[in-house]
């Protein structure tokens, strides 16, 4: 294990009433880097992340994070988790939400309203505070989503498919933020089934059928298999040789 490794993944199995979701996986991320999980629906990436956060548990396998052993209650503090579903209070206004994440953070009341302000900003909502969720869009709940993910500044983001649903100018943005986040020492992990996004991870996950078909810097996925594109590279791993 390398000292900077923030997340150590050893041989992990899960499987749902006897179907293999995740078959022996292994890999590492390193701190202050964005790591990218690429895969099809159904190959088994958010299965992967709830794992990496607790949520719930592999059948076989371990997993650290952060030097610690998961499924650990007090972890939950060093990550900033958004789910695929957005897990808002719909008849609350977003600055409840945000408040009510906050105060579940034990952020204190000046520092709770800093930091609303500024992951608002970043997500481009902060004309929409009082707003009730309800009466947000689709992309918007998802940005709300990031907005508490980042609330607490933990050292740890898992973020599962951030950008669905988001445009692609504010997308933009919010890659600029994930890497301002990396410049600053926070580990990113998400996931994506979006290949222009996966070029700008530091390194990816290539995940099929459960299985981690490949794992290195885009670059490398590259040269390794001769592709110009990392969907070309995606499909060489998956048996798909032109
Ligand atoms: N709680 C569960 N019970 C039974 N099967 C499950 C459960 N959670 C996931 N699965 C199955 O595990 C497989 C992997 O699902 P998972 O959600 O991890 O994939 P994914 O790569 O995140 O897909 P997507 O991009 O569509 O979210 C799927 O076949 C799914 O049906």
């Amino acid at each position: 294990m390398e000292t900077n490794t923030v997340i150590q993944v050893s041989h992990i199995r899960k499987a749902f009433g006897g179907k293999i979701v995740l078959d022996d996986i292994s890999l590492e991320v390193r701190q202050a880097e964005t790591y990218g999980l690429l895969g099809p629906s159904g190959s088994g990436k958010t299965t992967l992340v709830k794992l990496l956060t607790g949520i719930d548990e592999a059948d076989q396998g371990d997993i650290t994070v952060l030097g610690v052993k998961v499924p650990k209650l007090s972890l939950l503090s060093q990550i900033g988790y958004m789910a695929q579903s957005d897990a808002l209070y719909s008849e609350l206004s977003a600055k409840e939400n945000l408040e009510f994440f906050a105060s579940l953070y034990g952020l204190k009341k000046a520092e709770r309203n800093r930091r609303i302000q500024e992951v608002m900003e970043i997500v481009n909502l902060q004309d929409h505070l009082r707003k009730r969720v309800d009466q947000y869009s689709g992309g918007m709940k998802r940005r709300l989503s990031l907005a508490i993910a980042l609330l607490h500044e933990p050292p740890l983001l898992i973020l599962d498919e951030p950008t669905v649903g988001i445009d692609p100018v504010l997308r933009m943005s919010i890659w600029k933020e994930l890497k301002n986040l990396n410049a600053r020492g926070t580990t990113i992990v998400l996931t994506t089934h979006v290949m222009d996004e996966a070029e700008k991870c530091d390194r990816l996950g290539m995940i099929r059928e459960g299985r981690l078909l490949a794992e290195d810097t885009p670059a490398n996925l590259l040269a390794s298999t001769g592709s110009s594109t990392i969907e070309e590279t995606f499909l060489y791993y998956g048996g798909v040789r032109p």
